[in-house]
C-alpha cells in the first residue's frame, strides 16, 4: 500500500526542493517588498475585491521559471498561471502549488500582511510548504514528519480543546454574493455567541492560519479560498501538531478547510460553521454543501 505508485517517489527526501523552494521565496519576497510602497496597477479577477497586481504575475512567473530551469519534469499549480487559464490539474508527478502573493487586497493597500506561500506535492501528498511573511519578515516551513519552524524555530500549536478559550481566525474573501456574506456573516456571530475569545482576519489565508502553528490562535476556518491559499500552510500546521480537516479527511481542492490546535475544536468548529456552494478546484464530484454544515 505504501510503494512508490511513481518512480519519482522512491526519491524519499525532497529537502533539496525545499531548500530551492526557500532561496526563491526570499528572491519573491524582496520583489514584492520592492513594489510594496510604490503605485500599482490593480485588474479585478472574480469580484470587485479579487484583485491581481503585474507584481503578482511577474513574481509568479519568476518562481516557475527558476523552478522548471532546475526541475524541468516538475509541474505547477499557480495562481495567476489559472487565472490566465491555465488548467488547474493536481497529478502524481511533483508539482509545485504556489500563490506569488497571497494577501494581494493588502499588496494594494499597503496593509502589512502580504506572503508568499509555495507547496510541493508528489503523489498528491505534500511533501513541504513554505509561507514566508514579506513585510514581517517571518518565513514559516514544513517538512513532512519533521517539524514546522518560524524562522529556524520549532513551532507548536496551543493544543487548546475549549472552544470557549480560543481566537478563531478566518477570511471573507472575494465573494459578494448575499448567499455567500450571509453565510460568511452568520458563522462568525455564532461563534462569537459561543462565545469565542476572539475572531481574527489578516487578509492573507496563508498567514492565518500559520498562526494557528505558532500557538497565536487556536482555529482557521475558511470555506472558498483555493489550493494555493492553503496547501503550503496546511502542512505547518499538521507539522506543529495540529488538526486540518473538513468534513472528514482535508482535501485542499474542496475550497473547505479548518485547521485547528486539536480535534475537540475543529469538533466543535465543523458543528458552527457552515458553508456556501463552491466548485471545487479540481478532482472528485461538483463542490456540493449547499449550506449544510462543514
Ligand atoms: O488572492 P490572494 O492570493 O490575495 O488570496 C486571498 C483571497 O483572494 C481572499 O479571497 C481570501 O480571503 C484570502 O485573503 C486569501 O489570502
Ligand atoms: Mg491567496
Ligand atoms: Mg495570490
Amino acid at each position: 500500500l505504501h510503494a512508490p505508485r511513481t518512480p519519482h517517489a522512491a526519491m524519499a527526501d525532497w529537502t533539496d526542493c525545499l531548500d530551492f523552494g526557500i532561496s526563491l521565496a526570499k528572491q519573491a519576497s524582496e520583489a514584492v517588498l520592492t513594489a510594496f510602497n510604490r503605485q500599482k496597477e490593480v485588474k479585478l479577477k472574480s469580484s470587485p475585491a479579487d484583485l491581481v497586481t503585474e507584481t503578482d504575475q511577474r513574481v509568479e512567473k519568476m518562481l516557475i521559471s527558476a523552478i522548471r530551469k532546475r526541475y524541468p519534469q516538475h509541474r505547477f499549480i499557480g495562481e495567476e498561471s489559472v487565472a490566465a487559464g491555465e488548467p488547474l490539474e493536481l497529478t502524481d508527478r511533483p508539482t509545485w502549488i504556489i500563490d506569488p502573493i497571497d494577501g494581494t487586497v493588502n499588496f494594494v493597500h499597503r496593509f502589512p500582511f502580504v506572503a508568499i506561500s509555495i507547496a510541493f506535492t508528489v503523489n498528491k501528498q505534500t511533501e513541504f510548504g513554505i509561507v514566508y511573511s514579506c513585510v514581517e519578515d517571518k518565513l514559516f516551513h514544513a517538512q513532512r514528519g519533521r517539524g514546522a519552524f518560524l524562522n529556524g524555530e520549532p513551532l507548536h500549536v496551543s493544543g487548546q480543546e475549549d472552544i470557549s478559550r480560543c481566537v478563531v481566525v478566518t477570511e471573507i474573501g472575494a465573494e459578494r454574493d448575499d448567499l455567500a456574506l450571509s453565510t460568511l456573516t452568520s458563522n462568525i456571530f455564532r461563534l462569537l455567541k459561543l462565545p469565542v475569545h476572539g475572531v481574527r482576519a489578516l487578509g492573507t489565508a496563508a498567514v492565518d492560519m500559520c498562526q494557528v502553528a505558532t500557538g497565536g490562535a487556536d482555529a482557521y476556518y475558511h470555506i472558498g479560498m483555493h489550493c494555493w491559499d492553503i496547501a503550503a500552510s496546511a502542512i505547518i500546521v499538521k507539522e506543529a501538531g495540529g488538526v486540518v480537516t473538513d468534513t472528514d479527511e482535508f482535501d485542499m481542492m474542496s475550497r473547505r478547510v479548518i485547521a485547528a490546535s486539536s480535534s475537540s475544536v475543529a469538533n466543535r468548529i465543523s458543528q458552527v460553521v457552515r458553508a456556501f456552494p463552491c466548485r471545487r478546484d479540481c478532482g472528485g464530484a461538483p463542490g456540493a454543501n449547499g449550506g449544510a454544515a462543514l
